[in-house]
């Protein structure tokens, strides 16, 4: 039998587990498998998901007759396991323990498990040893947390204890910003873009050079759709103390059921705007206000370079609806010319990242403090 030789792609979010399988640069087919809000209800926490998630991708192989000899390698989104550099990470033992026992629960957490059992599996089947030179191997491509270690001039707070977290669309943001150099013509090297990252949750990023150099996080600029972003601490500590949510309840209220969800009722925009051609004052005025925050915090990081910026990019979902891009445009043109690449392009930068590792172009590190193989 011939084998396809397939990067397998894993990024599992909120509300869905994308998979896809690409060779080289095409993609060969793809799969978003939607968890309702029931559905994932029985989950008490992100980790219990893990086999569910597993089994979503699973399923998509088998229900597009792929098996274990059609894969090359696994690119998985990779969550929050300390501060590491932007690009490719080998997945390993250590790296498996680090997602599982990460500080900030999200989904993408899962991926590199996955990734790592699935690949583990393929190779037990096919009786490869993890150093055989033909072993599947999973890697991990800008991880959220993947800004490399901010200036300490950056991760400054009013109370020291609280280090400013550089947790943020590090995937997207970078995937958008060597798209726009190449139509620019540029160098990556030479750029200096801000990136708004319009998703069901927004952050708004400096990237210099291709790095995060500073960016608003979705809980300390505006609100997304579904998360609150900044608040008064003050009201925010009287609201944590007043005795009617638990831990678990205040933050579900903060990410998931804040933004336009806590007002609206509804995270889609299309369904917003959908209200607002019907007359719907409020949700006019809630969408303005999402836009009006979106807004200062791109101004804001024009501060951090002292306005040289090279231009403004809005992408993710939202950036397909032209009111909200050409409202925004007018609040921030005036700090550097606006493009719109919309929509998020994770899946393409991952399977791309694993490509060049594969291709020898880019070396793929591993947890810092890990030499030594599995
Ligand atoms: N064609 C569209 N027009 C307006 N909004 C859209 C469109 N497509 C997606 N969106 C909005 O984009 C948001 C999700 O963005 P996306 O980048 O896909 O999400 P995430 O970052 O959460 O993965 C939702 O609020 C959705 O309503
Ligand atoms: C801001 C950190 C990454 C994140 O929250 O990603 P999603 O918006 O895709 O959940």
């Amino acid at each position: 039998m011939v084998k396809k030789k397939l990067i397998l792609v894993i990024n599992p979010g909120s509300t869905s587990t994308k998979a896809a399988c690409f060779q080289e640069k095409k993609l060969v087919n793809s799969r978003e498998i939607l968890h309702g809000a029931e559905e994932l209800k029985n989950f008490s926490s992100i980790n219990e998901q893990l086999e569910f998630r597993k089994e979503a991708v699973l399923s998509y192989l088998r229900e597009n007759g792929l098996g274990p000899e059609d894969l090359q390698a696994i690119a998985c989104r990779g969550g929050n396991v300390g501060q590491l550099e932007p690009g490719a990470y080998e997945v390993d033992q250590a790296f498996v323990e680090a997602s599982f026992h990460s500080e900030t629960p999200h989904p993408a957490n899962l991926s590199p498990i996955i990734g790592y059992e699935i690949a583990k599996e393929v190779n037990e089947k096919l009786g490869r040893t993890p150093d055989s030179p033909d072993a599947l191997k999973a890697y991990v491509y800008d991880p959220v947390c993947g800004c490399g270690i901010p200036e300490k001039l950056y991760t400054i707070t009013g109370i020291p204890e609280i280090e400013k977290p550089f947790l943020t669309h590090v995937l997207n943001s970078r995937a958008v910003s060597i798209e726009e150099a190449k139509r620019e013509g540029k160098k990556l090297e030479e750029t200096c873009y801000i990136v708004a990252h319009l998703g069901g949750g927004i952050t708004v990023n400096l990237l210099k050079g291709g790095r995060i150099l500073d960016l608003v996080g979705d809980d300390e600029g505006g609100f997304s759709p579904e998360r609150s972003g900044g608040l008064s601490v003050r009201l925010l500590t009287k609201l944590c103390y007043s005795g009617r949510y638990t831990e678990q309840e205040m933050q579900k209220r903060l990410k998931g059921k804040g933004g336009l969800m806590a007002y609206l009722g509804m995270n889609d925009l299309r369904e917003v705007e959908k209200k607002i051609a019907q007359g719907d004052k409020q949700a006019a005025l809630i969408l303005d206000a999402m836009i009006l925050q979106t807004a200062k915090d791109i101004v804001s990081l024009g501060a951090v370079t002292c306005g040289k910026i090279d231009k403004i990019i809005l992408t993710g979902g939202m950036a397909h609806s032209k009111m909200l891009t050409d409202k925004l445009r007018e609040r921030v043109e005036f700090l550097a010319p606006v493009d719109v690449i919309a929509g998020t392009y994770e899946m393409e930068a991952l399977a791309f990242g694993i490509l060049r590792v594969l291709r020898g172009e880019e070396k793929a590190r591993r947890l810092p403090g890990q030499t030594k193989k599995d």
